[in-house]
């Protein structure tokens, strides 16, 4: 009789260290993403970036992944060719991204560096900086968030069965670590922003060493693929069928969290970028205590996403705890734009939504979709949420500047907020139409995801 090995993601230990290995790769990609919105400010005095300028930088990083359907693409492709060349790919466009976003900040391009001048050629309303720096947040958009479907197919892989929930409440947990650190180094680094561009380069070469780290992960992603070809002698043959694609969009399920991804997350990451200005505007803090302000987000959102991972994982109830998470978003948005309350308490609020929604969701999609399909139908979901990440920093800033003209030091940021509210409330409509659809068609979106 034909011995079984045991297989690499039978053992707890290496389940685990994968998880520490693709965090790693994450924390940086989450970094990158935030390291700037304490650097607003920094940005507006040292480059003259307007509100809109600041807004469109933030928005470039889902211009590939919405207009270009990167994400959709990167998802196919990884369904295609598989986690690890998918991954090398757009791990490394990432980092080139990053580097080119440290070199259109840096000194040595402002002084009339290397392109300065090809760059101040062409589009005169915008500066020579700020072109490079789109052009980088473009090519790190179009690794980063593929990357992040990459890392939900390799936890899939490790984890289905065996607690999946935790392992992706643990992965969003590691994305809050890089926004986190992120939301306190910059400003401190930035130094009012005598240091801008080393504060952004602290950044491009942290998602540098993310890159090794994949690496390594290709590695045990290759032993563990001999190993379940040697078990099973199933050979992974998987091609693309533009019905796949049909087939997601019609099944209302996946429609409505497609849909409730969307809104919430436009709710909550466009809100972030502008969030440590608004508290410095609205409460009068300095741009280093709106930062340690707004980094209690992602560690409170650190710890809970995985303990909400883990009830889901052991009690189910995911429609529910999306509806809580959506209302809970929509309360936190009255209570910024319409009240003085302290922020903190917002804040914490935010955060219990920030926890939940996503301890809920991404998960659930393994009840909708089968595991061969599963970075299509990520990637789709994130070109659509690439949508509202592209077009509400972008609204945002264009409302800021609208309600303030001039350019202020200090903005009113009430109607800018109340456009979050708006948003928050379509995505409690899906939420809701969610938990209708499931009951009526039965998928288990309310049952736990641990295998009995
Ligand atoms: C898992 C989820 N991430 C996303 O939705 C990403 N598409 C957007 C990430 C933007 C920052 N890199 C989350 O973080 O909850």
């Amino acid at each position: 009789m034909e011995q079984i090995k045991k297989a690499l993601n039978e053992s707890p230990a290496m389940r685990w260290g994968i998880l520490l290995l693709v965090g790693f790769v994450l924390s940086v990609n989450y970094y990158f993403y935030d390291a700037f919105s304490t650097l607003k400010d920094d940005m507006r005095t040292v480059f003259g970036f307007t509100g809109t300028d600041y807004g469109l930088f933030s928005a470039f990083y889902s211009v590939p992944n919405t207009f270009l359907m990167m994400a959709v693409i990167g998802g196919i492709i990884l369904d295609k060719i598989g986690i690890r060349r998918t991954g090398f790919l757009f791990v490394f466009f990432m980092t080139i991204g990053a580097l080119l976003t440290g070199y259109g900040a840096s000194d040595y391009f402002n002084n009339g560096g290397f392109g300065y001048e090809f760059m101040g050629s062409f589009l005169p309303r915008f500066s020579p900086e700020l072109k490079v720096m789109l052009l980088g947040r473009f090519f790190f958009g179009l690794g980063a968030e593929t990357t992040i479907v990459v890392v939900s197919k390799i936890l899939v892989k490790w984890f289905k069965g065996k607690d999946l929930a935790l392992a992706f409440g643990l992965k969003v947990g590691f994305g809050r670590l890089g926004s986190f650190a992120a939301l306190r180094l910059s400003p401190l680094i930035s130094n009012e922003g005598t240091n801008l561009s080393s504060a952004i380069w602290l950044g491009a070469i942290l998602v540098s060493i993310g890159l090794l780290a994949f690496l390594v992960y290709m590695l045990f992603d290759a032993k563990l693929d001999s190993q379940i070809q040697e078990n099973t002698s199933e050979k992974s043959e998987n091609k693309f069928s533009f019905k796949d694609i049909t087939g997601l969009i019609s099944n209302r399920a996946y429609l409505y969290i497609a849909l409730l991804c969307v809104t919430f997350y436009s709710a909550v990451f466009p809100f972030i970028q502008y969030a440590p200005d608004f508290f410095s505007d609205k409460f009068g803090l300095t741009s280093v205590e709106s930062g340690n302000l707004t980094s209690y987000l992602p560690v409170g959102t650190l710890i809970f996403t995985p303990v909400f991972g883990a009830l889901i994982d052991r009690k189910g109830k995911s429609a529910s705890a999306m509806i809580f998470g959506a209302i809970t978003l929509l309360v936190t948005h009255l209570l910024f734009a319409l009240t003085n309350t302290p922020p903190i308490i917002p804040l914490i609020l935010l955060g219990i939504s920030f926890a939940l929604v996503p301890a809920a969701m991404w998960p659930t999609m393994v009840k909708l979709v089968d595991e061969n399909k599963i970075g299509t139908a990520y990637g789709l979901m994130y070109s659509i949420q690439n949508l509202g990440l592209f077009i509400f920093p972008l609204l945002a800033g264009t409302i800021l500047d609208a309600t303030n003209p001039g350019n202020p030091a200090v903005s009113d940021y009430t109607a800018t907020i109340l456009m979050f509210a708006a948003v928050s409330l379509i995505g409690l409509i899906f939420a809701l139409l969610l938990k209708y659809e499931d009951k009526k068609k039965h998928f288990g979106v309310e049952l736990p995801l641990n295998k009995k």
